[in-house]
């Protein structure tokens, strides 16, 4: 058993040298773009531990104000050459988190992951709605909140300002330099994770010890589900993966030209095009 050296009230540092770390990288977004896949995804390289909840510490003042030592006992244990991971999702669009991690660790590796801006908007939908259903309330039609009585999109509605990834792309840049923030692309992580993971793999300074076999397709679940030793899988859970509500091809098409501009926007600032439909 390892003896513990409690050297003050939140951190206890192991015989073996395990102790827990601020993060060296952070997913930071974007909301329903699959960063709980690509956590639990990253999280089979045997040199990655993640924080097992979004701790939202830069986020919510209030556990900002309850400083970094608090921020570290929510991580998990590591050694020194191990990769400590978070993801918070609210991060990528709240003012003030750049600058907060930014000071914490200047050398901090972020990764934003992205996907179809329209498909993005109506899981995030779908989602609200769900927490909606848990409490008995009903929610209002997709078209009623994205749409104003003209039939333009409302762009002060919080899920479609949060599919305009340029605006909130810019805000990181602006702190960080772009070889410190890397992009996935989400709706690859659906279709074939392995490349997108590998590149991470890269970005982190990772050996690539993840392989094409950890991904097991599961067609009862309809997606990727993370395989170790061969054996049984672990998929997410049911809220990853919802049915999406039928949406009116017309406000579809509607909201592609909407985002196209923001879009071509976000591929040069990106360097590089995701290809997401126009129409
Ligand atoms: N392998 C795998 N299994 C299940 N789900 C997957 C996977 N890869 C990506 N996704 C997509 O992840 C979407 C949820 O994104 P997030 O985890 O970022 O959601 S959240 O913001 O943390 O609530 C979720 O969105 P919905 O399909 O709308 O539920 C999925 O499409």
């Amino acid at each position: 058993m390892n003896t513990q050296d409690v050297s003050n009230d939140l951190t206890v540092i192991h015989s073996n040298g395990m102790e827990k770390r601020l993060p060296k990288c952070i997913i930071i977004g974007v909301r329903k773009c699959g960063t709980r896949a690509l956590l639990e995804f990253l999280n089979i390289h045997p040199s990655v531990q993640k924080a097992s909840d979004e701790v939202h510490f830069f986020d919510e003042d209030s556990k900002y104000g309850l400083g970094l030592e608090w921020y570290r006992n929510q991580m998990p244990y590591s050694s020194p050459e191990e990769v400590t991971i978070e993801k918070s999702p609210a991060y990528f669009i709240t003012e003030s988190v750049p600058q907060r991690i930014y000071t914490m660790n200047a050398s901090t590796k972020l990764i934003i992951i992205v996907r179809d801006p329209v498909t993005r908007l109506i899981s995030d939908y779908a989602q609200l709605a769900a927490n909606k259903a848990k409490k008995d309330r009903r929610m209002a039609s997709f078209e009623d909140l994205i749409l104003l009585n003209g039939g333009k999109i409302n762009t002060s509605y919080k899920a479609v300002r949060i599919s305009i990834y340029a605006i909130f792309y810019s805000r990181w840049t602006q702190v960080f330099p772009k070889s410190q923030v890397h992009v996935v692309d989400g709706d690859r992580l659906v279709y074939d994770p392995f490349p997108e993971v590998q590149k991470v793999e890269q970005f982190l300074g990772l050996s690539h010890r993840i392989s094409r076999e950890n991904f097991s397709y599961n067609s009862t679940k309809g997606f990727f589900c993370v395989r170790l030793n061969g054996t049984s899988d672990k998929c997410l859970n049911e809220s990853k993966g919802r049915r999406h509500p039928q949406i009116d091809p017309q406000v579809i098409q509607t909201l592609r030209r909407f985002y196209a501009s923001h879009n071509r926007l976000f591929y040069r600032l990106v360097g590089k095009d995701f290809g997401w439909p126009e129409f």
